[in-house]
């Protein structure tokens, strides 16, 4: 086996499959001497796979080839084409608009304000934002479909706009369709009571970009399910890109055909989750400006911190500050922000409460609530218990002490314990990590 081979295979092993097939896999290898040269199909995949996995590489290389090789070059280009460019730090710009941007931006239902630019980058959304540039500078030959799936609010049709406005400004003559699968259900009805559909298919099947928000609203809708199914697998076949989304994981959309639901996975799927702090007080910041105000900092943090369901709420309650500021007079303080989002923040407290984690988690794991409070302490309870306290930690702003408890009157250490147990378990247990989101999913939606 070949070195890169056994890097591949070594490397296949430790990384996630979404990160192992968005970074390692798109790479071409030669060895020249006592260098490496890793090839990859562009500037941006250039860039991350250096980024996060030179030293990695280093390592394994040197493992692999006895010392022999110690050197990686990255560069852009492929085994079969001429060297593009050598590594460098420049980062993606996309070329500058055509004169009738506009125009095609419009017929393309694209929001020209959600770009990759305004879209801050946080650990919840790095891997689709990172495999949605990707799509957006090679459309249809690097991931299709691309599919996007996570809770209300957090950004997928942010993204979804996002590619769709780079492919628009990078090919002057390239079709991109963005729609909302509610609308291309309605559309094909309006087209079968016109005697369209003919029309109807020939538009959906002929763009080189077809971005579908929300595909669980196909659910139950057999004869739209039909039509996108041939839609798909002409666009498929062609190599034109497709990108959908969901709140959903593809397997798990409820009254979707099989034969659709397989074929969403063979893409790539990737999920956004609710953003951290750090990255809601990005996003605070990052609206401010976009509106011509400055945050104060503890005001941000306080926003970011209370709350952390989405971050459509997160823009809301900016609006309503700012509207507030402005009627009143007043400036943006923390004073004010407590008193002005005071029924946003009452509202939102009411949702999560930790009585509706325990209930929520109880019978995500087919428990009750009871078990969860006992002091029985076997590792099928244990588990739950601790990713409930975790839960409650993040979700609610009650202290360590009060959640332990709520809780069966367990100390706070307990709850240290699970919330640090839990972390670590989500980094290495793929199981437990799929269980959290999907708790983190359905209490914040
Ligand atoms: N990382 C981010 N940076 C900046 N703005 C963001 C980010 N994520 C989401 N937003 C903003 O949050 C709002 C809601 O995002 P969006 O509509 O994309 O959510 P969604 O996941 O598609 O929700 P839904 O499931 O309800 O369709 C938008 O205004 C979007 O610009």
């Amino acid at each position: 086996m070949g070195l890169w081979d056994q890097c591949v295979k070594q490397l296949k092993g430790e990384l996630t499959s979404a990160e192992f097939n968005t970074w390692i896999l798109p790479l071409q290898a030669r060895v020249d001497g006592g260098l490496l040269r890793l090839l990859a199909p562009n500037r941006f995949v250039l860039d991350w796979t250096q980024k996060h996995y030179e030293r990695r590489l280093i390592e394994l290389c040197a493992q692999f080839s006895d010392g022999s090789v110690c050197h990686i070059a990255f560069e852009v280009g492929g085994l079969d084409r001429e060297r593009v460019t050598v590594a460098g730090h420049s980062r993606y710009e996309p070329p500058a608009p055509a004169p009738d941007m506009g125009e095609r931006r419009a017929s393309a239902n694209l929001n020209a304000d959600f770009t990759f630019d305004t879209f801050v980058e946080g650990k919840s959304n790095q891997l689709a934002r990172a495999a949605s540039m990707q799509i957006g500078q090679n459309p249809g030959t690097a991931y299709n479909p691309l599919f996007i799936y996570g809770g209300v609010g957090l950004g997928k049709t942010h993204l979804m706009h996002a590619v769709g406005n780079v492919i628009l400004a990078s090919n002057p003559s390239a079709r991109v369709v963005y729609l909302h699968s509610e609308r291309f259900v309605a559309e094909m009805i309006k087209a079968l009571q016109h005697n369209r559909i003919d029309e109807f298919k020939k538009t959906y099947r002929s763009v080189n970009a077809l971005l579908i928000d929300d595909v669980q609203f196909f659910a139950g809708k057999e004869r739209s399910q039909e039509e996108f199914f041939h839609t798909f697998n002409a666009l498929f076949e062609s190599r034109q890109q497709i990108v959908l989304s969901s709140d959903r994981f593809p397997k798990e959309v409820v009254g979707l055909e099989e034969r659709l639901r397989s074929r969403f996975g063979w893409g790539l799927t990737v999920s956004i989750d609710p953003p951290d702090l750090e990255t809601s007080v990005a996003i605070l910041h990052c609206k401010a400006t976009q509106i011509g105000i400055e945050l104060p900092e503890d005001v941000a943090f306080f926003v970011g911190r209370r709350i952390r369901s989405n971050i459509r709420e997160l823009e809301g309650a900016l609006r309503r500050l700012v509207a507030n500021s402005q009627f009143t007079g007043k400036p943006i303080t923390l004073e004010f922000a407590k008193h002005a989002l005071k029924d946003v923040l009452a509202a939102q407290d009411k949702q999560v409460s930790i009585e509706n984690i325990q209930k929520t988690v109880a019978e995500y794991f087919k428990l009750r609530t009871s078990d969860l409070l006992s002091a029985k302490r076997s590792r099928s309870l244990a588990r739950p218990r601790q990713i409930a306290m975790t839960l409650a930690k993040e979700l609610t702003k009650h202290s360590l002490p009060e959640i332990g408890n709520a809780f069966g009157g367990r100390d706070h250490t307990t709850v240290l314990h699970a919330t640090r147990k839990i972390k670590s378990l989500r980094d290495s247990d793929a199981g437990i990590e799929e269980d959290y989101k999907n708790l983190l999913r359905i209490l914040t939606s």
